[in-house]
């Protein structure tokens, strides 16, 4: 087994009497995505400044593609995508792909190319007259301009329009395909649900959960609405597997099942069934409870 991409141990970092990272013990593995979700405050940002050895923990260690986060041979390694980014504004974007790729020995420049064009950037622009979402393509450019084996990307979409989201995504997917590593932090559980084969949960500084997002799933509450030509019999879906809680009315059915569907749906085929609806739930409501302490 080769060196995880990122491993903290015991990794802590105090402010005054703020316990912002507490005793973080965590292993990234090469190629995964791994999803980094907390609520506001939890200490997400602070854990990556730590990795990148912007800032000293308090106590513990970390180590990034099995070296000290501030050696610049880790760094050329990783793309990191800062949640504020903070360029100066009469640089354009082509300045700061120069800037950036002499400090990194180099980028790939075909690549880049494509980048700019893929995200529809004028890279001879200032960054001062960007707009936002433009702002954050430049901070995507130069995470990825070099192909880094790690990208550490803090709340990375944030401010781009929804298409841009999936362009962003797919252009993500690409890198995991080459074998690259991706740690995304974020307290969007769908941006997170659509990329990361894992997640950890932090709340408070502690990691409270590492789960594989399909084991997640397989315990999420989903909620079914199944509306039918009359009303269904009573005390059909109530004894089935996984079946929570069952509510009729007129119309139908609404459901809440845990794990898998499948009995509801086998004994709904024996009723007419006009539409069926899904009201997300997904994990929303299990990240809820992780955030907030529940014991789920
Ligand atoms: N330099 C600092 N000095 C004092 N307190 C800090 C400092 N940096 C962060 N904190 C505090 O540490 C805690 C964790 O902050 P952090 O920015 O890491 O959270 P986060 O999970 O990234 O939140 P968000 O999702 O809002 O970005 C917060 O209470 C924050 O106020």
């Amino acid at each position: 087994m080769p060196d995880p991409a990122i491993e903290t141990r015991g990794l802590t970092k105090r402010f005054g009497s703020l316990v912002a990272v507490d005793r973080l013990d965590l292993a990234v593995h090469r190629g995964e995505v791994f999803g980094f979700l907390g609520p506001n405050g939890a200490g997400k940002t602070t854990t990556i400044r730590l990795l990148l050895g912007f800032i000293n923990p308090t106590a513990g260690s970390s180590l990034v593609l099995g070296r000290p986060g501030a050696d610049p041979a880790a760094r050329r390694r990783i793309g990191y995508l800062p949640a504020d980014l903070a360029f100066d504004p009469r640089y354009t974007t082509s300045d700061l792909i120069e800037f950036f790729g002499s400090l990194r020995g180099g980028y790939d420049r075909p690549f880049t190319a494509a980048l700019l064009e893929r995200f529809a950037l004028d890279p001879y622009r200032p960054i001062g007259d960007l707009s936002t979402g433009n702002r954050r393509k430049v901070g995507i450019v130069q995470a990825f301009m070099h192909r880094p084996d790690l990208y550490i990307l803090d709340e990375p979409t944030s401010g781009l329009d929804p298409l841009l989201q999936q362009e962003f995504h797919r252009l993500v997917r690409e890198e995991v395909a080459r074998g690259a590593t991706v740690f995304l932090s974020s307290h969007v559980l769908p941006e997170v649900e659509a990329l990361a084969s894992r997640v950890g949960i932090l709340r408070r500084g502690r990691l409270v959960t590492v789960a594989a997002i399909d084991d997640l799933r397989r315990k999420a509450r989903q909620r079914i609405d199944i509306y039918t030509a009359g009303p269904p019999p009573r005390g059909l879906f109530e004894r089935l597997p996984g079946v929570r809680a069952v509510s009729y009315h007129d119309g139908g059915v609404h459901l809440v099942v845990e794990g898998s569907v499948d009995a509801v749906i086998k004994a709904a085929a024996g009723l007419t069934v006009e539409r069926i609806h899904t009201p997300g739930q997904d994990l929303e409501e299990l990240f809820l409870e992780y955030y907030q302490g529940g014991d789920a």
